[in-house]
C-alpha cells in the first residue's frame, strides 16, 4: 500500500524521464518480439527454400497462419498443408530466394499454369527456361496430382507447390496429364482459368525418344519394330502401344477442348524450342501474360551437348545444360519403319494442325 500511495502521490514525470525509463524496456520488448517472430518463421520452414528433391515433409509444414495466404487465384480452395512426392526432381527445385525477406509474404498457392505434355516433347527444357523468370515459381518435380494422386486432395497438391509472392505465377509440369482421360475435367474442377501449355514434337521422333528411355531402364525390352506393329508383314501399326498412342495429339487434345477454350491452351513446338528457344519462350511469356524477360541473352548453343543451354540458371552463376537423360542418342530404328510410321501419323497430324490452327511441319 505504501508503495501504491508513494507512486500515486509522485509529481507528474517529465516527458524526458518517461522516455528514459521506457526506452530500454521498449527496446527489450521489441527485440523479444522480433526474436519470437524469427523463431516462428524458422519453425514454419520459412527460411525460403523448399528442399531440393522435395522429400516428404511433415504434415503442417508451411502452414503457419501468419504467412499471408490469400490466393486461390480463381481456383477452388484455400489453406495450405502437406508436402510430398519427389519424381523427376530437378536441381534447384523452388530454389532459394535471392532476397530472404520475400518469403515473409510468400505462400503456397495452387498453380495458375500447367505444362500438361507431351512426354519427351521438351517439357523439362521449357520449365527450366521459364524458371529464369522472376514472376514464375515452378515446382521442379512432377507432382502427378491429376493423374496419380488425385485422391490426396487439393490441399495436398497445394502443399507441394513452391511458395510464391502475390503476383508470381505458380506452375508445374506433368507430361502425363495430356494423355490421361480424367485429367481435363479434374483440372477444370480446380480452376477453369488455369493456363495450359503443351510442348509437341514430331510424334515419330517422340516415340523413338520414349522407347529409348524405356530401354535405358529395361534393356531386355523387345526391339522397337516388334512393339510398333501388330503385324510386321502387313505393317499394321499398334496404335495402342504407349509410345505411339501418346503421339495421337488430336485425339488427346480433343478431350481438353471439351473443357477449355482453345485460347487457354498454348502449343510449343518441341523442335523450335531447340532451334529458337528465345522465340518460343517469348510466345510462352506472352501467353502467360508476363513481361518478356527470358530472352536470347539467356541461351547459348552448346556444341558438345548439341542443344541450347542456359548461360545463367536460377540461383547460380554458372552455365547449365540439361542432364544426360535429355538429348540422348536414340535407339536405331530402320528407315522403312520410320517411313511407315510417318505415313501412319500423317492424317492424325493434319487433323491436329487443323484443330490448333498451326502447322508444325512434321513430314
Ligand atoms: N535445351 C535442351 N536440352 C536438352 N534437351 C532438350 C532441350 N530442348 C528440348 N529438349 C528435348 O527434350 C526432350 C526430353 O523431353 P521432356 O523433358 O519432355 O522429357 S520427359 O517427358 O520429362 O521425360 C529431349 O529428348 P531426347 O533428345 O529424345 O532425349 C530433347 O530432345
Amino acid at each position: 500500500m505504501a508503495a501504491f500511495y508513494h507512486q500515486h502521490h509522485q509529481p507528474q514525470p517529465s516527458a524526458e524521464s518517461v522516455r528514459r525509463v521506457l526506452h530500454p524496456r521498449l527496446v527489450t520488448m521489441c527485440s523479444a518480439g522480433l526474436l519470437g517472430l524469427s523463431l516462428l518463421y524458422l519453425l514454419s520452414g520459412g527460411c525460403g527454400a523448399d528442399p531440393p528433391g522435395r522429400g516428404v515433409d511433415p504434415p503442417g509444414r508451411g502452414g503457419s497462419a501468419w504467412l499471408r495466404d490469400d490466393g486461390n487465384n480463381g481456383t477452388a480452395h484455400g489453406t495450405e498443408t502437406i508436402v510430398a512426392p519427389a519424381t523427376d526432381a530437378a536441381p534447384g527445385d523452388a530454389g532459394p530466394e535471392s532476397n530472404a525477406t520475400r518469403d515473409w509474404v510468400a505462400a503456397r498457392r495452387l498453380p495458375q499454369a500447367l505444362i500438361i505434355g507431351v512426354k519427351k516433347g521438351g517439357t523439362r527444357a521449357l520449365l527450366e527456361f521459364l524458371r529464369l523468370h522472376p514472376d514464375i515459381r515452378a515446382l521442379g518435380s512432377e507432382p502427378h496430382y491429376f493423374d496419380r494422386h488425385y485422391a490426396r486432395g487439393l490441399e495436398w497438391y497445394r502443399g507441394v507447390m513452391p511458395r510464391a509472392l502475390e503476383g508470381q505465377l505458380v506452375m508445374e509440369k506433368t507430361p502425363r496429364y495430356f494423355v490421361t482421360a480424367e485429367t481435363p475435367q479434374r483440372v477444370h474442377a480446380m480452376s477453369r482459368h488455369v493456363k495450359l501449355i503443351v510442348v509437341v514434337r514430331d510424334p515419330v521422333t517422340r516415340a523413338v525418344s520414349d522407347y529409348t528411355q524405356i530401354i535405358s531402364k529395361s534393356p531386355h525390352v523387345p526391339p522397337f519394330e516388334s512393339l510398333a506393329f501388330k503385324n510386321r508383314t502387313t505393317g499394321e501399326v499398334d496404335s495402342q502401344w504407349s509410345p505411339l498412342w501418346i503421339g495421337l495429339y488430336a485425339q488427346h487434345l480433343e478431350r481438353w477442348l471439351a473443357w477449355f477454350p482453345r485460347g487457354q491452351i498454348h502449343l510449343v513446338s518441341g523442335e523450335a524450342l531447340i532451334s529458337d528457344p528465345a522465340g518460343e519462350l517469348g510466345r510462352v511469356q506472352d501467353f502467360l501474360g508476363l513481361q518478356r524477360i527470358v530472352t536470347d541473352k539467356h541461351f547459348y548453343f552448346n556444341r558438345t551437348k548439341g542443344f541450347p543451354c542456359l548461360k545463367k540458371p536460377e540461383g547460380s552463376g554458372t552455365p547449365h545444360c540439361l542432364g544426360k537423360t535429355k538429348g540422348r542418342t536414340h535407339a536405331v530404328v530402320r528407315p522403312a519403319v520410320v517411313r511407315r510410321l510417318r505415313d501412319f501419323y500423317r492424317p492424325h497430324n493434319r487433323r491436329f494442325y487443323r484443330m490448333v490452327g498451326q502447322d508444325f511441319g512434321w513430314q
